[in-house]
């Protein structure tokens, strides 16, 4: 574990402190474009009904008004036509029937969908300061039930203003987390030789058979790397029995990831009839904050025999919060589960999409093959300084992200009265930001359904790719805190893939499909070649 070049910033928490209050200061003057606008007037129709709205003579329609599917037909599209699986698509085919702007109705629960790029831009743009994704009710009361802290996901308000403010100062720039290039350069030695064993136990000495459960332990390796300063031993043959242990813990989390969803959704006086749900949720996450705790235990003990022996203290991320003490000991266990949940899946299933698009494109992949060995020569191992000089690498993540958003689509609650299209949206509604289907708009990008990385090369310095049409870790305030590691665990290891194998299909493997469980995961399993380009 190369620890040696993170020496510790004790001593900046002032100016962490400033540049949050500054940077805050000014994302609070975005607050959200409310029907309280000076050019909006409205006239509250005193009889109960829904008010009559009107901006500069336009009449503002009521959320009556907006199209969308019955309560009824949902219920049939989701549970007698696996709609659950299908969310992503669905999202196309209401945005085609009912327009950009629709709502859906979910028992109480009322929905209001965006599929518009610039309306979802519209709405981000002007985000508050502490923004809601939804109800994280079951979360919170799991966490109250075991007198545990909430982490970054399932914090609101204040508590996650602090934990934001502290996490966002340490992983989300590219030069903050360009000091974890060797650990994860660590992790991917490991990968290259799962890879070889793996080929090695099939008659072609080709195949990896699926794919997923690879780049699941990579990802599991390379978060503990960052996150714990530890190894796990996924990659190994032998697989520790502790890590064992948590991968099946994140299993069911992951595969109960519906039920774990629905478990705050069923009342609580129904838990005493079916009680499986709610008891699956509290294990799991059982499971989840023990390991953390292990791992976090383990470092503040170090940390300890560090300071008794008068030895400098010096780590990565971990030892940076113990040390600051800038979170308590339960938030510091709470934000390492959440993270290490939130780090696994997420990376894993875009880099299978990612080799699998490779391999059924390859005169693709022998462009990015061409850029990599003309910018770095045969053999030399990437760090995250090179990455922007590989913008294939960086279009290849991009596009892949395009075409099969880990999250399809994205939540927000409103904070404020919002008029949206024209349609008056009151607070504390339940917005729906359908990633899936503005990414596949052929307004957005034309010949969406193609693989093309190089859309996302820039041709000069005033072209601008980048698009509200795809926005994989979400935007602003509350966007995806991991990204930059994500992004870094990814550039990297397809970099080194790519260098070291032609991926190709495989003839088990025909078109996969996506399919939407919780995350947009693959349907069925993903198995390639990896022929070495040496040979
Ligand atoms: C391909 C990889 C990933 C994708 C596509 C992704 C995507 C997202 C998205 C869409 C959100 C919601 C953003 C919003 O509401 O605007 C999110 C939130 C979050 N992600 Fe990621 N993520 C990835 C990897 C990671 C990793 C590696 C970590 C670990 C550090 C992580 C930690 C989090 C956390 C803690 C949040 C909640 C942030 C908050 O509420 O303040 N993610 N992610």
């Amino acid at each position: 574990m190369a620890l040696q070049n993170k020496i510790l910033l004790l001593n900046y928490k002032g100016y962490l402190r400033e540049v949050f209050n500054r940077s805050f200061a000014s994302n609070s003057r975005a607050l959200y474009k409310s029907a309280r606008n000076e050019s909006l007037r409205i006239t509250e129709i005193e009889d109960g009904r829904e008010p009559e709205r009107s901006v500069d003579g336009t009449r503002i329609r009521s959320l009556k008004e907006m199209p969308g599917p019955s309560a009824i037909s949902n219920l049939i599209e989701f549970f007698c036509r696996d709609g659950f699986s299908r969310i992503h698509e669905i999202q196309i085919e209401h945005s085609k029937k009912y327009g950009k702007i629709f709502k859906s109705r979910f028992g109480p629960q009322l929905v209001v969908s965006i599929a518009g790029r610039d309306l979802v831009a519209e709405v981000l743009r002007a985000e508050g300061v502490a923004p809601q994704r939804g109800n994280m009710e079951s979360w919170q009361e799991y966490r109250d039930l075991r007198g545990r802290s909430t982490g970054l996901i399932s914090a609101e308000g204040e508590d996650w203003l602090k934990m934001r403010s502290v996490l966002r100062q340490l992983i989300m720039r590219p030069k903050d987390v360009a000091q974890f290039s060797d650990d994860v350069n660590g992790v991917i030695v490991d990968l290259i030789k799962r890879v070889d064993t793996l080929r090695s136990q099939q008659p072609d000495g080709q195949t990896v058979l699926n794919i997923n459960d690879l780049f699941f332990k990579y990802a599991m390796e390379g978060m503990a790397a960052i996150l714990y300063e530890d190894r796990l031993g996924c990659l190994e043959n032998k697989i520790p029995q502790k890590s064992q242990d948590y991968i099946a813990a994140l299993h069911l989390m992951f595969s109960s990831f519906k039920m774990t969803m629905y478990a705050g959704a069923i009342p609580k006086w129904l838990r005493p009839i079916i009680p499986r749900p709610w008891k699956e949720f509290c294990s799991s996450w059982d499971g989840l904050f023990s390991f953390s705790q292990v791992h976090v235990d383990k470092r503040l003990a170090e940390i300890k025999d560090q300071v008794a022996r008068g030895e400098a203290v010096k780590g990565g991320l971990l030892t940076h919060m113990l040390v600051t003490q800038e979170m308590n000991l339960e938030e510091i266990y709470a934000n390492m589960t959440e993270m290490l949940l939130a780090g696994v899946d997420t990376t894993s299933f875009t880099l299978s999409w990612a080799t699998y698009l490779l391999a059924r494109n390859p005169d693709v992949q022998e462009q990015i093959y061409e850029e990599i060995t003309t910018t770095l020569g045969h053999g030399t191992i990437p760090t995250a300084d090179d990455v922007p000089r590989l913008p294939l690498i960086r279009g290849l993540v991009k596009e892949t992200l395009r075409l099969f958003p880990v999250l399809p689509g994205n939540g927000r609650v409103t904070q404020d009265d919002l008029v949206v299209a024209g349609y008056f949206i009151p607070k504390g509604t339940q917005l729906a930001l359908c990633h899936y289907s503005t990414s596949m708009d052929e307004e957005n990008f034309p010949g969406a359904k193609d693989f093309c990385p190089e859309r996302w090369i820039r041709k000069d310095a005033t072209d601008r790719v980048d698009n509200f049409g795809s926005i994989p870790f979400g935007y602003g305030i509350r966007s995806c805190i991991g990204r930059r590691l994500a992004e870094l665990e990814m550039h990297l290891a397809l970099t080194q893939l790519i260098q070291r194998y032609r991926i190709g299909v495989c003839p088990f493997t025909d078109e996969v499909k996506a399919k939407t469980h919780g995350l947009l995961c693959p349907a069925a399993p993903i198995n390639l070649h990896f022929i070495e380009r040496r040979a």
